[in-house]
């Protein structure tokens, strides 16, 4: 797989002129992710606009409910044909398994490919002190991310979102065959935002993740396609082959 088809560039705008103006201004991404902004102010049309331009589709709406609801919110998520679809491992396995079996009928319903369906693990902006201290998780951050990844793999789900610093471990643990879909990538001198637990592409990479959601460093440079560019470049020099999945 080429490094610009690994790279994921979220669409956090506020609607959908704006992901347009965003599409057209970046030619050369072939993966976008629509996310929880996008998705709640305008709705499934920019689902349609990037099909129509061959586009790969991350949709990141992060469910998180009862099993009933989880199923629900999925099977309508497989009807889109969306590549990506998250959910949180935190809603535990009955709830992952009934999203995964939902999604793949919604798919299969509307004559779509199944959406592999990628549990968030931990989200990248919280640190060990928040996950201690203010969701009381008595784990070590490293094994709380872990252990999500397992979960998720144990109740049949394609792969998991990380932050790239638990990738390495959890691709040792759950195989070569997992997907690792790592936000909280910065390339080198670059503003981590509200980002806590991040590394550059080229660590990324060595890691062992295979897709990167990178936005703000791409979408606020003075230049986004040479962001673009450069990132894909950090990625290929490493040579380090994925395989697709
Ligand atoms: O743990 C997570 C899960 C999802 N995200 C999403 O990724 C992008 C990151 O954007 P940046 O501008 O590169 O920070 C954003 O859309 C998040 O919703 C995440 O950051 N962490």
């Amino acid at each position: 797989m080429r490094a610009a088809d690994r790279v994921i560039v979220p669409l956090d705008v506020a609607d959908v002129e704006g992901a347009i103006a965003l599409i057209n201004r970046l030619p050369q991404v072939t993966f976008w992710k629509v996310g929880l902004e996008l998705f709640v102010s305008s709705g499934p049309a920019i689902l349609r606009q990037l099909k129509a331009q061959d586009k790969q589709i991350f949709l990141d709406l992060k469910f998180h409910d009862i099993p009933q609801t989880m199923a629900g919110a999925c099977r309508a998520a497989g009807r889109y044909g969306v590549d990506l679809v998250t959910v949180h491992a935190s809603a535990g396995k009955a709830a992952l398994i009934a999203a995964q079996t939902a999604a793949a009928a919604g798919a299969a319903a509307a004559g779509q490919q199944t959406p592999k369906l990628v549990a968030v693990t931990l989200l990248t902006s919280i640190e060990a002190r928040s996950l201690a201290f203010e969701l009381k998780v008595p784990l070590e951050l490293s094994d709380y991310a872990l252990q999500m990844a397992l979960l998720a793999q144990e109740s049949g789900l394609a792969g998991a979102v990380c932050s790239p610093q638990e990738a390495a471990q959890v691709r040792r643990f759950c195989g070569d065959d997992f997907c690792l879909v790592c936000p909280g990538v910065r390339p080198a001198g670059s503003d981590r935002g509200d980002q806590r637990r991040t590394l550059t592409p080229g660590q990324a990479v060595r890691a062992g993740a295979d897709y990167f959601v990178i936005g703000r460093p791409i979408t606020t440079a003075a230049d986004p396609a040479a962001a673009f560019e450069q990132i894909c470049q950090d990625i290929e020099s490493e040579n380090i082959p994925v395989r697709e999945r």
